[in-house]
């Protein structure tokens, strides 16, 4: 398989999925560069976290293909699966911690799962781990006494624990104070470049998004409705790109999840 982009470890060709009847992405191509923080990003329900189940292969595509490091994830059978995600680190939605387990016994999870390495290197990758994330003085609280941006970090040092090619982050900042979330952020990019893996965030903090990212990438009605530096993206025109980074208040994109209209379900005209 030759990849249109040789640079790129992921690959998205005209995608199209969706979970039952409706669509949720369609015709959908977009390229990963290796070593680059990409940013995911486009209004609710546009089928980000879509993607990333495409990419971990979760789910399959319904049409087109979706390429890892040039082989076609839909194509896989379980142990092909398998080894692939051993290759990826994922922090999802606040990066749930195993509440009964210390920090480092998280951290030590996913290297006591998939490899037999003796206690003395499992201690010192996770040590290193928490370390890049600057939690090494906490690996013996429990989860109940850190902090939500702590936890955060905590889960990420988990997402790195196996030395992942490619980290995908689903919402990384949300719940997080501002503080926390400019440090999350910052960290993200830091492990990015010192430890030279290539990193997918999805999130709605455009702010923080765009400081970190090299790439942007607007989704909306399943396809890239933008795509680019973070200033290529700034300055495009498309008022759906302009409505979700801020720069227009009122823009098309629906705040209603699409369904009958409110005259046919309540039978009189209802201003909303
Ligand atoms: N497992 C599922 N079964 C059925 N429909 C689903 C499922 N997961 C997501 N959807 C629908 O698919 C669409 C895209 O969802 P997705 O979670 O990918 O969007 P998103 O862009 O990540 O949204 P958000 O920013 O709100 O997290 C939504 O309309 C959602 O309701």
């Amino acid at each position: 398989m030759t990849a249109l982009h040789p640079d790129a470890l992921v690959e998205l060709r005209d995608v199209t999925f969706g979970y039952g009847e409706r669509p949720v992405l369609r015709d959908l191509s977009l390229a990963v560069p290796r070593g680059k923080v990409t940013a995911l990003m486009g209004a609710s329900g546009g089928g980000k976290t879509t993607v990333l189940r495409l990419i971990g292969g979760q789910y399959r595509a319904q049409r087109g293909e979706v390429l890892f490091d040039g082989k076609d994830v839909g194509g896989m059978n379980e142990p092909q699966l398998y080894a692939m995600r051993r290759r990826m680190g994922m922090l999802f939605q606040f990066g749930a911690l195993f509440t009964d387990l210390s920090v480092f016994e998280n951290v030590a999870f996913p290297l006591r799962e998939h490899t037999k390495l003796p206690e003395a290197l499992i201690r010192d990758i996770v040590l290193m781990k928490l370390s890049a994330v600057g939690l090494r003085g906490a690996r013996g609280l429990m989860p109940a006494q850190v902090s939500g941006g702590m936890a955060r970090r905590v889960a990420l040092a988990r997402a790195i624990a196996l030395d992942p090619e490619l980290v995908m982050y689903d919402e990384p900042f949300a719940g997080l104070d501002p503080i926390s979330l400019g440090t999350a952020a910052r960290l993200i990019r830091k492990l990015n470049d010192a430890l030279g893996i290539t990193s997918i965030v999805v999130s709605h903090d455009v702010q923080e998004t765009f400081m970190i990212a090299d790439q942007v990438v607007i989704l909306a009605d399943g396809q890239v409705a933008a795509q680019g530096t973070p200033d290529e993206v700034r300055a495009s025109g498309n008022p759906l790109v302009r409505q979700f980074i801020g720069a227009d208040a009122e823009g098309p994109v629906r705040f209603h999840y699409p369904g009958p209209t409110v005259e046919q379900d309540f039978g009189v005209e209802i201003a909303e």
